[in-house]
């Protein structure tokens, strides 16, 4: 659906030219929920406005629907941006219109008539919960129902993409969920496709099916949510799951580990003890791996921590164990889980 292909994006900032991004290759399948997450300054912004040229990049190509939007001209783009909705995180509202005419808008720019406005935006006020605020001002209504009003904007031109600029930031927990949740229903309601950008893994976690992680202009991981929740490979990935999953250990289990380490010295020389991170999903999350492991390869194992949580309907957790016994017993026993589809991450701490 959309195919970004070397695109850069230098801005002539006061101090000089400012490379926003560094070569961005992506592609995003039809009728996906793809996020881009990354921290402040990554290039979020920059890259979800290439999507419909509100950014023109300095070079690439962008792909949508199989159309390069770089090579369209002014009226071909304008047109090519009426399949490309998009919300913002401060909703866009126009104060003097309602709820219904600040949903109307891009049609009545369009030169839609009057009863085919109606008829198209009263069932996309129903759609999003608003049909009995249709004739407040936003000033009237809160910001989950602006951010309502901002989704029935987007989606009036009936687009095949749906963009979102940190549309839940503004938001608090609770309304930043059913927010989500709508913008989940209308890319399985409606089939489109939806891109949205995000400082939080929780709202990646929410609901996106895959996702990429930018850093200073370049992405520098991606892959499915689950994946990349359970086998994240890159420092800045780690950080921003730290956020829902913690990523470290508390300091009383370290203290324990080092206990078992020094007991294991005094009680059983040759053998060896192994403080191991494990992370599991889906059907692995229902083996009793654990169990399997001590009956088969007579190792020893502590668990020390662990978190079990739902990325939509699929099972992760992460478990720190202890395990000990003789070496090659040991390493059998990590072999297996590998096998089994557990990742296996071996952490050292000073004893
Ligand atoms: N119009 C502009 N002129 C000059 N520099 C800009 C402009 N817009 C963005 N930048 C710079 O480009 C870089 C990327 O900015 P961008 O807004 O894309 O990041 P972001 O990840 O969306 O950040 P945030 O989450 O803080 O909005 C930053 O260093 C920013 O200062």
């Amino acid at each position: 659906m959309i195919d970004l292909r070397g695109i850069t994006q230098t801005y002539q900032g006061p101090q000089g030219p400012v490379e926003a991004l560094r070569g961005i290759d992506l592609t995003i399948q039809p009728g996906e929920v793809f996020g881009i997450i990354g921290k402040s300054g990554a290039g979020k912004s920059s890259l979800v406005r290439v999507i419909n040229l509100l950014n023109r990049p300095t070079t690439g190509q962008v792909i949508v629907g199989g159309r390069d939007l770089t090579q369209l001209n002014d009226a071909q783009l304008r047109e090519a941006r009426r399949e490309i909705g998009m919300v913002f995180q401060h909703f866009n509202l126009l104060s003097s219109r309602t709820v219904f005419d600040n949903a109307a808008l891009p049609l009545e720019l369009a030169g839609m008539d009057k009863a085919a406005i109606r008829e198209r935006v009263t069932p996309l006020l129903e759609l999003v919960g608003l049909a009995h605020l249709a004739d407040r001002y936003p000033a009237q209504i809160s910001g989950g129902q602006k951010q309502r009003v901002g989704i029935a904007r987007a989606l009036a031109s009936r687009p095949k993409v749906l963009l979102s600029d940190e549309a839940t930031s503004a938001l608090d927990p609770e309304t930043t969920r059913s927010i989500l949740d709508l913008l989940r229903q209308v890319n399985r309601e409606l089939g489109l496709t939806v891109v949205l950008i995000t400082h939080q893994m929780q709202v990646i976690k929410q609901v996106a099916d895959r996702v990429a992680v930018i850093e200073a202009g370049r992405i520098v991981e991606q892959g499915r949510v689950l994946d990349v929740f359970t086998r994240p490979q890159q420092a800045i990935t780690k950080s921003l799951i730290d956020e829902i999953l913690p990523q470290e250990l508390p300091v009383s289990v370290l203290d324990h580990v080092r206990k078992l380490t020094r007991q294991l010295a005094t009680t059983a020389p040759g053998h060896a003890g192994r403080l191991l991170r494990l992370s599991y999903s889906g059907d692995s999350a229902y083996q009793p791996i654990l169990s399997q492991l001590i009956r088969e390869f007579g190792v020893d194992m502590s668990i020390l921590h662990g978190q079990v949580d739902e990325i939509q309907d699929e099972t992760f957790g992460s478990l720190a164990v202890y395990a000990s016994g003789e070496p090659l017993q040991l390493r059998g026993a990590v072999e297996h889980l590998r096998a089994g589809g557990v990742a296996v991450q071996e952490v050292t701490i000073e004893i």
